[in-house]
């Protein structure tokens, strides 16, 4: 697991991250994403709220999320209240050419899913740092502390060489706002992510891994402030 660059000052994040609150308009039900990328989208759509009268529902990934919006004055709903959702937008740490990504550097992955699924339209937000033509990145696998040993030789027969998680500032692994382990695999280049994410699915006490097959746009946040928007084709 490479350290986790969450600078809350960068000018490519940024580009992104407003860029992609523009798609947001009254009415609508948003997922709230997770990390430093996504937290310029949900500090934009608190400045929309506060300043234009925009008024949304979000639903978050994360208790840091949480945290974000609250502060940011967005009201918050509940996938229970509001299965369906409009749109969501999250952040990625790393995407390829035909929009695979891998998420969870923050350990927020099964959440961030399960709302991305929910959404009708799954919008990521990133810097071209986070692109590649394959996707290389180890993939976060959240398991229940009870599957730990089963799911590292389940993921070692599928080529991946899996490490637990380690806390900063607390002793022993991360622990997930689920509750759970996460297991760091290596893969090397995934040549097939659809496949991978299939298998590791099926894997028994995988709560849920990193792997993104249903990012619907991406947009990559420049230096100069420009974005490009890349479109999953269909
Ligand atoms: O668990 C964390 C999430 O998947 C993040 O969305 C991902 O790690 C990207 O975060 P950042 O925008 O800080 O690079």
């Amino acid at each position: 697991m490479t350290e986790r660059n969450t600078s809350t000052d960068s000018p490519e994040k940024r580009a992104a991250g407003i860029a992609a609150a523009r798609l947001v308009s009254s009415g609508m039900v948003v997922g709230l994403g997770t990390g430093s990328t996504v937290a310029y989208t949900i500090k934009e759509l608190g400045r929309l709220v506060r300043e234009k009268g925009l008024d949304i529902l979000g639903v978050v990934t994360s208790y840091q999320s949480e945290m974000l919006a609250i502060e940011a004055g967005i009201k918050l709903t509940t996938l229970s209240q509001h299965p369906e959702l409009d749109l969501a937008i999250d952040g990625a740490d790393q995407i390829d050419s035909e929009l695979h990504a891998i998420k969870g550097g923050g350990a927020a992955h099964t959440r961030e899913k399960i709302v991305s699924v929910s959404a009708k339209r799954f919008v990521v937000v990133a810097d071209e740092s986070k692109t590649s033509t394959q996707l290389d990145k180890t993939v976060p696998v959240e398991v229940l502390p009870f599957a730990k040993e089963l799911a590292v030789k389940k993921i070692r027969e599928l080529g991946g060489k899996p490490h637990l998680r380690s806390a900063v500032k607390k002793d022993g692994p991360v622990i997930t706002d689920n509750g759970n382990f996460v297991l760091d695999a290596e893969f090397g280049v995934i040549k097939d992510p659809e496949t991978l994410a299939l298998q590791l699915s099926a894997i028994p006490g995988v709560v849920e891994h990193g792997i993104f097959c249903n990012v619907d746009e991406l947009y990559i946040g420049n230096k100069d402030g420009s974005v490009k928007i890349v479109t999953r084709q269909k």
